[in-house]
């Protein structure tokens, strides 16, 4: 049995960690689909790539608001997949075969991987090898709802409907959070019709309330949001999917996405097999320097895990951070950082835009914290009246007395950008005061909407 010095399973943020500080050490990575994992193939990035050729589309619809006249001529969907897969699938093979010839002390291993005992991996290729250390970066992987799953109609994940062969005429979209919202939006802008099953009562239910309420009433003037609905059966021949609701309403679309969540790899990876702890939403336990732990919360000496297989933030830029203290970890065992998972930001690319950091209100309140809360919207800031903006807001919520920010939520325009200054005043624990008035604010850019829910505060 091929014993190896450091195994890394996933090639997505796991393939990172390895740089030129691992080049004598018997490296072995493992994969069982596309080189690169999620977010470059079938995550973020082109994601990002679609989102960003909708938001013309609109651009150009919203033009004669500024007394340009033009319109969307047409929509070239296969344009659009070959510009963004033609940009991202070298990308993968590149990586693919940097590691395969470019790094010789790693062997690439391409199969499905599960632990078949303590630090005992079969391959999935038939080989079964050992290590001194392992880093689980296995990822997650869309759930399929059974009533889908078992009615043997065709569906998509966020695997494949970005390369669907044509623009469906009407996708029908089963769940209501990222996926379903940054998808309802590319769709749509397109030129399809779309239909959003959400079992709650706003879609984005996680974001902070005025957030998800602004948010659902905006889409439902878009796309058809059938709000606190179930999906009772799924039919279809063909190209056609009925979905019947659990108020007996029927939904006919020529496409279905789910968009119900994430589950983490380790069930497949048979981490158990490996003496690996699982949380009961089946997370790898891990602490925080991100070493693996057993069952009993003992340390499984040389065992690491990141990402979306044991982190609760199931976001790249998480993932990327465990990866750095990962690296770190293996590289001085005598001197482990902590993961930093106090404020962890995230931004939903739909329309409008959503970012957030810290608590919601809702979550503030709760922990029994005086607050006091600002809701500045981009049309009351001279950059919003530029753009004629009419949704747009920054909401921020802070600790009366002391001015301690807490929570930062944006929806409108650039809002994955407007929010990174609140992220950094929170991360280096500036209060909402110094922060307004210790720094110039450019006159007249759209940060200043934030400058102004800060000012608006009653410290
Ligand atoms: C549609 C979509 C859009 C997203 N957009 C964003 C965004 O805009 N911003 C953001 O921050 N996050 C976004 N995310 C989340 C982000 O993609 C993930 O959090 C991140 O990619 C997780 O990285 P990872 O390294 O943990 O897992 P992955 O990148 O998924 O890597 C895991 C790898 O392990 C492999 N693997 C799994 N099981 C096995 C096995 N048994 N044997 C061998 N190999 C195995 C997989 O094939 C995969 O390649 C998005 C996710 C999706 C689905
Ligand atoms: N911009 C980003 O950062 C970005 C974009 C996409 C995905 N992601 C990450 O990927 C994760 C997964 O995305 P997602 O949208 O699938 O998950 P999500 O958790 O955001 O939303 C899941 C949705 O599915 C619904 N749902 C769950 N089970 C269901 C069922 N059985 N039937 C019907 N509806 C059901 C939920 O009510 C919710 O509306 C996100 O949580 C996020 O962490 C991030």
């Amino acid at each position: 049995m091929r014993h190896f010095d450091l195994v890394v399973i996933g090639s997505g943020s796991g393939n990172t960690i390895l740089d030129g500080r691992f080049d004598d050490l018997d490296v072995a990575i493992l994969e069982q689909g596309t080189f690169g994992g999620t977010c470059i193939n079938v995550g973020c990035i082109p994601t990002k790539m679609y989102v960003y050729a909708a938001d013309q589309t609109l651009a150009v619809r919203d033009a004669h608001r500024f007394g340009v006249d033009a319109h969307v001529d047409g929509v070239r969907w296969r344009d659009i997949v070959d510009r963004v897969f033609g940009r991202i699938d070298p990308i993968s093979v590149g990586g693919a075969t940097y590691r395969a010839e470019g790094t010789p002390n790693t062997t690439v291993f391409t199969g499905h991987a599960r632990f078949v005992g303590p630090r005992t991996i079969e391959t999935g290729t038939g080989e079964t090898i050992t290590a001194d250390r392992i880093v689980i970066a296995a990822g997650s992987r869309p759930v399929i709802p059974a009533e889908v799953r078992d009615s043997g109609v065709r569906f998509h994940t966020n695997d494949d409907v970005m390369r669907l062969p044509e623009l469906p005429e009407h996708l029908v979209i089963i769940g209501a959070g990222y996926i379903a919202s940054e998808f309802a939006h590319v769709f749509a802008a397109l030129g399809s019709r779309v239909t959003v099953i959400a079992r709650s009562a706003t879609m984005l239910r996680a974001q902070d309330d005025d957030v998800s309420t602004r948010f659902t009433r905006l889409a439902q003037e878009k796309w058809d949001v059938r709000l606190e609905r179930t999906v009772a059966a799924v039919r279809g021949t063909g190209g056609a999917v009925e979905v019947e609701l659990d108020d007996g309403s029927v939904v006919h679309g020529d496409a279905l996405l789910v968009a119900a969540g994430r589950a983490p790899n380790g069930d497949e990876l048979e981490v158990a097999t490996g003496g690996i702890g699982l949380h009961p939403d089946g997370r790898i336990r891990v602490d925080a320097q991100q070493r693996v732990l057993t069952d009993d919360g003992s340390v499984l000496d040389g065992v690491f895990a990141l990402g979306d297989i044991s982190s609760e933030h199931q976001l790249k830029h998480v993932a990327n951070h465990e990866a750095r203290v990962v690296q770190h970890n293996l590289l001085h065992p005598d001197a482990l950082r902590a993961s930093d998972h106090r404020f962890v930001p995230a931004a939903v690319f739909t329309d409008p835009q959503i970012a957030t950091v810290g608590l919601t209100e809702r979550a503030a309140r709760e922990q029994g914290l005086d607050i006091t809360v600002k809701v500045q919207e981009y049309a009351d800031v001279a950059y919003g009246w530029a753009m004629e903006d009419r949704e747009g807001f920054c909401k921020v919520i802070a600790e009366k007395g002391t001015g301690r920010l807490l929570g930062v939520h944006v929806m409108g325009a650039q809002a994955s950008s407007i929010i990174q200054p609140a992220i950094q005043a929170l991360s280096f624990g500036l209060s909402a005061t110094d922060m307004a008035t210790g720094q110039y604010w450019i006159h007249p850019g759209l940060p200043e909407v934030l400058e102004n829910a800060l000012l608006g505060l009653e410290v």
